[in-house]
């Protein structure tokens, strides 16, 4: 005999509600039952360890299926089932309440859409797509009459007995006009994989054939064996995925393979990883890979899974990590992140912060034992590292502690040293008159080559920084130094970047240097270059073309996107004469249209190892050396 009744709606009808909600997220209705077809596998499970259930449990496995013509789509399983008291408990009463809870409480609000994304409405979410709903059950309990609870989408149910043999529950949905998309083996086939595929029960979603070696060992004529097609169900979900199993018990391959199962399109391979495992004060579980960074951040990030239970939740998680772990790939698996409040709430959940911390220091303690465990091949690993150390510097002060320690400078002979290490190195050569050790620095081996051949052979170094990070951790090292500056090496010449109290004596005198000033003015444009003089030795170039250090790191904030206080930076450059260079001293001694010619074949020089000579300019210059040579 079928049982009618009314749910108890507390407010207004909700289904319609559901059904409208959250147009986008319409798909996580697929999680939900799955989801909860697990957890009443699980339960059973726990019962028959625990005696209450008796005998084997046979095949547990979930099933998915689709049935086109009746347009209807099916989460079956094995579970504990329902009785017809269960249903008016649990399904009626407190699903019910739940989901109407839920949809009162984002209603219209902003940001529900991700909430629902993260959360679920839970049983109620497969109205999002079915206009009716069965659930055919049959309880574990002893003696249990079969029922079949069905709802259209309206707060009237029916629940009619009915003959079942096997034990659990199918939720049977009838798929809405709208959501015909749901009855498509690749559409569930992909959100299967997105939502379900390391939840602890198998999940079967049709068939695969397989070939595999002829059981019987029977030959082909080449003599091997034979290859025979098997059909059998298709498994989509990996039940013990690597992160729920010890380390101990772990390979370095099985952590790549791992690894390409997360990101089956991605080329590289990890650089290495972490395994995190914590049980108090919450529960995590996960794995963390460093990848190689790419040119392009943007691109590098959300790829963290988050997992609760196994069960896919999202994979944006700036929310629970710091920013710059964000570039880190892997799982996180933690039931105590709660899913059920806003994203902002998120951030100040004390739960949250702990877990965010927690793996900031696990990340800075892993890269401080790779240290000290093999410096050689941390070294080897830098130049991939270095943007997400000097990222976290920058935007953690707690990583940036711990991070100073294996923070690595490499300069342009390709050797590593820490902070500490390389003041030590250049002290003596390096600090200037007045006690202030200056770091020399150049963000490119080839475009400044020049200027760091000039320094090294005056006995300084040069580091190299070549990170998109650059200008914002020079700035970073200088606030937390004493005592040190930084200065791109050519942003000036050599003696002013390193001021001693030696000073060259001027093979040109005041007279001379006035003369020929204006000979330079008039080959290069006056309002961008400054043409000064310098006593520099003989062996540097005749000319040099520097822009200073804090012109350009304005210019770079600019183009980052800061300084906009000071409007359209214009480029400005210091175009030295070295005044002791015989080129120098021949000149004076040139007269009418030649002298300019050779004032201006030395500007030119300056601006091409500076690699500002292009277009017309160089053409000409070519012409101009042509017609020297003769
Ligand atoms: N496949 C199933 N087999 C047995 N019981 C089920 C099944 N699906 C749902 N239930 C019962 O219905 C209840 C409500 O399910 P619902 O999905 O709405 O909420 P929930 O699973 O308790 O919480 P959540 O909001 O996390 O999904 C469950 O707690 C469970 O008791």
């Amino acid at each position: 005999m079928a049982t009618k009744g009314t749910i108890n709606v507390q407010t207004e009808n909700i289904f319609p509600l559901i059904k409208r909600f959250l147009y986008s997220d319409h798909e996580i209705f697929l999680r939900e039952l799955v989801s909860n077809a697990v957890d009443s596998t699980s339960k059973l499970k726990v019962l028959s360890v625990a005696g209450e259930v008796k005998g084997d449990l046979g095949d547990t496995r979930i099933e998915i299926s689709i049935d086109k013509a009746a347009k209807t789509l099916t989460v079956k399983d094995r579970g504990i089932g329902l009785t017809e008291d269960d249903l008016e408990k649990y399904i009626n009463q407190i699903a019910f309440s739940g989901a109407e809870e839920f949809v009162k409480k984002y209603e219209g609000k902003e940001g529900a859409e991700q909430i629902i994304g993260h959360f679920g409405l839970g049983f109620y979410s497969a109205f999002m797509v079915a206009e009716k709903v069965q659930i055919k059950t049959l309880s574990y309990k002893e003696g249990a009459q079969a029922v079949m609870w069905e709802s259209d989408g309206t707060p009237e149910y029916t629940i009619t007995p009915i003959d079942k043999k096997d034990r659990g529950a199918e939720i049977v949905m009838h798929i809405a006009e709208d959501s015909l998309e749901f009855l498509e083996e690749a559409r569930i086939s992909t959100l299967l994989n997105k939502y379900c595929k390391f939840l602890p029960v198998e999940i079967v979603f049709g068939e695969k054939t397989e070939k595999i070696d002829d059981p019987k060992g029977e030959k082909d004529e080449e003599g091997k064996v034979k290859q025979i097609e098997v059909t059998e169900p298709n498994v989509i979900n990996n039940t013990k995925p690597l992160w729920v199993k010890a380390p101990a018990d772990l390979t370095e391959e099985d952590y790549k393979a791992f690894y390409r199962e997360l990101y089956p399109a991605s080329f590289d391979e990890p650089l290495f990883h972490i395994h995190l495992n914590v049980d108090y004060p919450f529960h995590l579980t996960g794995v963390l890979y460093f990848p190689k960074i790419q040119e392009n951040v943007e691109i590098q990030k959300n790829k963290i899974q988050l997992y609760s239970n196994q069960v896919f939740i999202t994979d944006s998680v700036e929310q629970i990590v710091p920013e710059f772990l964000t570039l880190l790939h892997g799982v996180i698996d933690s039931p105590d992140i709660p899913l059920n409040v806003s994203r902002s709430y998120l951030q100040s959940d004390g739960n949250v912060k702990k877990i965010a911390s927690h793996i900031t220091k696990k990340v800075a303690d892993k890269l401080q034992s790779m240290f000290n465990e093999d410096r050689k091949d941390f070294e080897a690993k830098w130049d991939d590292l270095k943007v997400f150390v000097e990222y976290g510097t920058l935007t953690d002060d707690k990583f940036a502690e711990k991070a100073a320690k294996f923070t690595l400078l490499k300069n342009t002979n390709g050797e590593y040293f820490t902070v500490e290490e390389y003041k030590e190195k250049i002290a003596a050569a390096q600090t200037d008159k007045d006690g202030k050790l200056v770091v020399l620095y150049a963000n490119s081996k080839d475009a400044q080559h020049q200027f760091i051949s000039n320094a090294t052979e005056r006995g300084y170094d040069v580091l190299l920084f070549d990170s998109p990070l650059t200008p914002h951790f020079i700035a970073k090292l200088e606030s937390t130094l004493e005592n040190v500056s930084f200065s791109r090496v050519d942003s000036d010449t050599l003696d002013k970047l390193i001021q001693k109290d030696v000073e060259l004596p001027s093979k040109l005198s005041d007279e001379e240097k006035e003369k020929l000033k204006p000979l330079f003015e008039e080959v290069v444009n006056k309002e961008k270059f400054t043409v000064q003089f310098e006593n520099m030795s003989e062996t540097e170039a005749p000319v040099i073309i520097t822009q200073p250090e804090f012109m350009r790191r304005m210019q770079e904030q600019q183009r980052m996107g800061g300084g906009g206080m000071f409007g359209a930076f214009p480029e400005m450059f210091n175009f030295t004469v070295n005044a002791n260079h015989p080129a120098i001293t021949a000149l004076l001694s040139k007269k009418g249209a030649n002298k300019k010619k050779v004032a201006k074949q030395l500007a030119d020089l300056a601006m091409l190892s500076q690699g500002m000579l292009k277009g017309e300019a160089l053409s000409k210059f070519i012409n101009r050396s042509v017609e020297l040579i003769d």
